[in-house]
């Protein structure tokens, strides 16, 4: 028997890891009422059995998928999309009783005006807007972030290398670059197996640009109580000037080995100072203007320095954690991404088990 109802928006990379981790686990009591992409549309019929029907082509796919997610309430929204448009949405389905999970950054770490009215209306229709895999994936850093703000704790900073994909740059630029018996990879090869390897953004020069890192800054500021946006950041962006207008994602990734010896010299240079780059997110709540995004070159021996693959690293000081809490691993990737949304759906389910085993009879 599932007790809870899935909507998916965003069977791309994500969604359809989400989709399948869910199938690998037997359904996990899960039961998926709707799946939307842009333009297309599946449904489930009315029945409390009803199949998913074919992907139809539909003007109003998210219409299509609130009005199947309403009838089979208890619902949850799955975004697994990268868009703002979508996000607006989220207020009205939480005010219908639907609960939201989502890997999507622009709903947290747009405008304050959304973040508030996301968190009032799920306050007032006592449902959850759940986001872990916004910063870091899978990895528990937003629920860890939450525990130590509820729990009363100070937070004194936060720090850390926040992107799976400029992580991953900079491990491999740097390690292949001081490797004397290997042949350096250049950075458009590099960036190009991020994105291969789905770590990028649908763009990578949203990873590139600092973008991704500094919705990510956003996130876990407001999470900690800080009112910070984007506006109030430093961003250092990486893109080299003449490929940020370029249209098209793929046009960009040809363009970019044009600057490769630019990355390299870079690269070169902190290399003769015995350091290697990093790309680093800051939230400063006690020197707010010392938060934002920075390209800094570190020691060999900074635990920055060492980190491999798509590692991110998280260090929280906290007035009870001043030597910093950490918070390490994979910050990337379709199978820890959907995980970070798999296991925020089951704590959804569990609440609603609870609640229904309280109050039979009443849903959301
Ligand atoms: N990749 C990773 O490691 C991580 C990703 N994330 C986040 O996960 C999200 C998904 O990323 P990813 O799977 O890589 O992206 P993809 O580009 O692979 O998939 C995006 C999906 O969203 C759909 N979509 C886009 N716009 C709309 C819309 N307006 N209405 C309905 N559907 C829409 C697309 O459908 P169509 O083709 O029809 O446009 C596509 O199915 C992003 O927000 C990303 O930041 C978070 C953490 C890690
Ligand atoms: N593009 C992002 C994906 C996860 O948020 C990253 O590289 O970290």
């Amino acid at each position: 028997m599932s007790s809870l109802s899935i909507a998916l928006i965003g069977p791309g990379l994500v969604g359809t890891e989400v989709l399948g981790q869910i199938a690998a686990h037997g359904g996990a009591g899960l039961r998926v009422v709707a799946v939307a992409s842009s333009r297309r549309v599946a449904v489930a019929g009315a029945g409390d059995d009803g199949a998913l029907g074919l992907f139809a082509a539909a003007d109003d796919a998210l219409d299509a998928l609130t009005a199947a997610a309403q009838r089979h309430r208890p619902c949850v929204v799955v975004d697994c999309t990268a868009s703002g448009d979508v996000a607006a949405r989220y207020p009205a389905w939480l005010a219908l009783g639907l609960h939201v999970v989502t890997p999507n950054k622009k709903p947290f770490a747009g405008p304050r005006l959304l973040f508030d009215a996301i968190r009032s209306a799920a306050r007032a229709a006592n449902v959850s807007a759940l986001h872990e895999a916004s910063v870091g994936a899978g990895l528990p850093i937003l629920s860890t972030l939450s525990d130590l703000v509820d729990t009363g704790d100070s937070i004194v900073k936060i720090e850390g290398i926040l992107s799976g994909t400029l992580s991953y740059i900079f491990n491999n630029f740097s390690s292949t670059s001081t490797a004397a018996n290997q042949t350096p990879l250049s950075f458009s090869a590099i960036v190009n197996e991020a994105r291969q390897n789905g770590y990028t953004e649908p763009d990578p020069r949203d990873d590139l640009n600092g973008m991704d890192v500094a919705r990510k800054v956003v996130i876990l500021a407001r999470v900690a109580g800080l009112n910070l946006s984007l506006e109030d950041l430093p961003i250092e962006n990486t893109v080299p000037e003449p490929l940020r207008a370029i249209p098209s994602a793929d046009e960009f990734m040809v363009r970019l080995p044009d600057f490769d010896a630019h990355f390299a010299a870079l690269n070169d240079a902190a290399r003769a100072r015995g350091k290697v780059l990093r790309c680093v997110g800051v939230v400063d709540p006690v020197n707010p203007s010392a938060s934002g995004v920075k390209l800094a070159e570190y020691d060999a021996s900074h635990p920055f320095a060492s980190l491999k693959g798509s590692d991110n690293i998280i260090a929280f000081t906290t007035k009870r954690f001043p030597n910093p809490l950490i918070v390490q691993g994979a910050g990337a990737g379709a199978a820890v991404t959907a995980f970070g949304v798999f296991s925020d759906i089951l704590k959804i389910k569990r609440q609603v088990e609870y609640a229904s085993r309280l109050h039979p009879n009443t849903h959301p």
